[in-house]
């Protein structure tokens, strides 16, 4: 199957999950992540606000917030299409429906940190393999925003998914990022044939 027939096909297996699943994958996922030394070790955290079935950062939001570990979304930039920033995101934040409806903070850049910055990126994604392979919606964001991250040691990079959306092997693109592994509601996943970080 190509990039585009998966995309889709695996997004109508998330979107079929009831909302109890749903419930219980957001308290799975937190559980999960809650014994990873990556996010034990976290003090800026990107996350984002779950939309098309994806599995719900909320609980992992929640608990962050507990800990005093701060919190950031994406938002997409006002001009440049193909840019996202992270903003600081807390439980005062006024969200807005951006161009894809997806909620979002009204673009403020003094509450906006450089990628760079950031210890560990929860990616929302359609597909993932166990090797570090994740396809998202097509539209590049955050392969464009964390393509640096080949030569860098932070931040680091997971993704957070459905059992339902793991699949043998995702046909990668060049300048697709490698995640170091994916966290879902059962299990975390760690990539192999990285280097430690
Ligand atoms: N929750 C969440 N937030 C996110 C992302 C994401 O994947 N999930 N993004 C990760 O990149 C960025 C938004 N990227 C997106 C890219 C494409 C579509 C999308 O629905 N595309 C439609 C057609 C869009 C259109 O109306 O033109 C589609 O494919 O059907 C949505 C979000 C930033 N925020
Ligand atoms: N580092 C990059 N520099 C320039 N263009 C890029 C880069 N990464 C991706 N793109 C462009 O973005 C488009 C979409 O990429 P792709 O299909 O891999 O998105 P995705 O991984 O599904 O989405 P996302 O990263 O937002 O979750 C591609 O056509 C590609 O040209």
């Amino acid at each position: 199957m190509d990039r585009k027939a998966l995309r889709s096909a695996l997004r109508g297996r998330r979107r079929a999950l009831s909302e109890f699943q749903q419930k219980q994958a957001a308290v799975g996922v937190l559980k999960q992540l809650k014994q990873l030394p990556e996010f034990s070790r976290s003090q800026k955290l990107a996350v984002y606000l779950a939309n098309d079935g994806e599995i719900s950062p909320e609980c992992i939001v929640r608990h962050a917030w507990n800990e005093g570990k701060s919190c950031y979304l994406p938002v997409l930039d006002n001009h440049d299409k193909t840019k996202m920033h992270f903003q600081r995101y807390t439980s005062e934040t006024v969200l807005l429906p951006n161009r894809f409806n997806i909620p979002e903070p009204i673009l403020d850049l003094s509450l906006c940190i450089p990628a760079t910055e950031l210890d560990l990126v929860l990616m929302p994604l359609t597909a993932f393999d166990v090797s570090g392979g994740r396809l998202g919606m097509g539209g590049g964001f955050y392969d464009r925003a964390f393509s640096f991250v080949k030569t860098a040691t932070k931040p680091v990079l997971m993704g957070l998914a459905h059992e339902c959306q793991k699949i043998e092997s995702v046909p990668m693109a060049d300048w697709d990022v490698l995640i170091s592994g994916v966290v879902t509601e059962d299990k975390a996943y760690k990539a192999l044939k990285q280097l430690p970080k």
